[in-house]
């Protein structure tokens, strides 16, 4: 079996406890069209609310694409490194493949390969406030099909319809207007992450990705019948596994919606834990707003009884800020919607 290499290791707060409950608490919500529409809301904000996850059915995406990207997702992953390599990110470009990604400086026992919903996205060209530059972030695409291409960019152009319909029917929920963000995501950074968890031998030290919060206003997450998915329960921070439920999309609050809520809604931590038999693939699509954007507490739901909980930012810094840390191991915390807060 041989010896972990260190850097996969998790501190003993945050291995995986190798028992877990079994329950089935993260809600299903069908979104038939038939369905009445304020029924729907309702039962959103609700999981929104207690568990900032749920689950959707019957959302209108076919089953067939989901499986389309998963054979090639297996195909991809399922070649030499070498190659690979060949479409791997770096400082310069973000998109592609990544075999060494640290979640909270530790190494997480998983490969990526990340593409952009708009190719072609501008971001600012570094974290500083002041430098107004910008640069390009380009699709990197694998040069051995072109299946692979068409098959994800037909992926994340249906799920992204489905993510406008989920943020209309959250804002929905909060009494705001369902559309109030839709130009937000003109120019949009959202991205769409192919993971491989491949088995591991040492599922009690390491972890398919350690415990955090999606930055995404929300993301929209399809998994494959393995498992490994668990979200902390907000009533009393235990790990819930996320069961996989056929067809379905997971659904999670990210940052931007909790800050837009001011804190009525929250992105909530989860992680993914690994086994030592079965290899496992998810595939997140984040639902980022375009560089340019200001995210702050919508004022609607402010007042003098409940003011302001964050300072507003700028997305695009945010983002940039995100990167520097994907490729080098740095020893500061990744910044945080928490480094805006004003009020607890
Ligand atoms: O693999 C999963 O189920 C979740 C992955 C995840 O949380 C992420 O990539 O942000
Ligand atoms: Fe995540």
């Amino acid at each position: 079996m041989g010896n972990i290499d260190p850097a996969f290791v998790q501190s003993t707060e945050h291995r995986p406890k190798s028992k877990v409950v079994e329950v089935n608490e993260i809600p299903v919500i069908d979104l038939s069209e038939s369905r009445d529409e304020s029924l729907v809301v309702s039962e959103i904000g609700k999981a929104c609310e207690k568990w900032g996850f749920f689950q959707v059915i019957n959302h209108g995406i076919p089953s067939e694409l989901g499986k389309e990207v998963e054979i090639e997702a297996k195909k991809f992953f399922g070649r030499d490194l070498e190659e690979k390599r060949k479409v791997r990110r770096d400082e310069f470009n973000a998109m592609g493949y990544h075999d060494g990604e640290h979640t909270k400086n530790v190494r997480d026992w998983k490969e990526v390969f990340d593409y952009l919903v708009e190719d072609n996205a501008q971001v600012p060209s570094s974290y500083e406030p002041h430098d107004k530059d910008l640069r390009t972030l380009t699709n990197q695409w694998p040069q051995h099909s072109v299946d692979f291409r068409e098959t994800m960019e037909e992926y994340s152009r249906e799920v992204e319809k489905l993510a406008h319909r989920l943020l209309g029917l959250i804002l929905s929920s909060l009494g705001l207007a369902a559309d109030k963000f839709h130009g937000c995501f003109k120019n949009q950074l959202s991205m769409v992450r192919l993971n491989y968890y491949p088995p591991c031998p040492f599922p009690d030290l390491a972890l398919g990705v350690g415990r955090h919060k999606d930055s995404s206003a929300l993301t929209v997450l399809a998994q494959d019948d393995v498992g490994g998915l668990q979200v902390k329960r907000k009533s009393d921070g235990e790990w819930i596994p996320v069961k996989p439920c056929p067809d379905a999309f997971i659904i999670n609050v990210g940052d931007i919606v909790q800050v837009w809520s001011n804190d009525k809604y929250e992105s909530v931590e989860h992680r993914v834990v690994v086994n030592t038999t079965k290899e496992r693939f998810s595939v997140p699509f984040f639902f980022f707003p375009a560089h340019h954007v200001t995210v702050k507490p919508c004022e609607e739901l402010v007042n003098e009884q409940n003011p302001a909980r964050f300072r507003e930012y700028n997305y695009g810094k945010f983002f940039a800020n995100r990167n520097r840390s994907d490729f080098k191991k740095r020893d500061v915390e990744n910044i945080q919607i928490q480094h805006f807060r004003i009020l607890d």
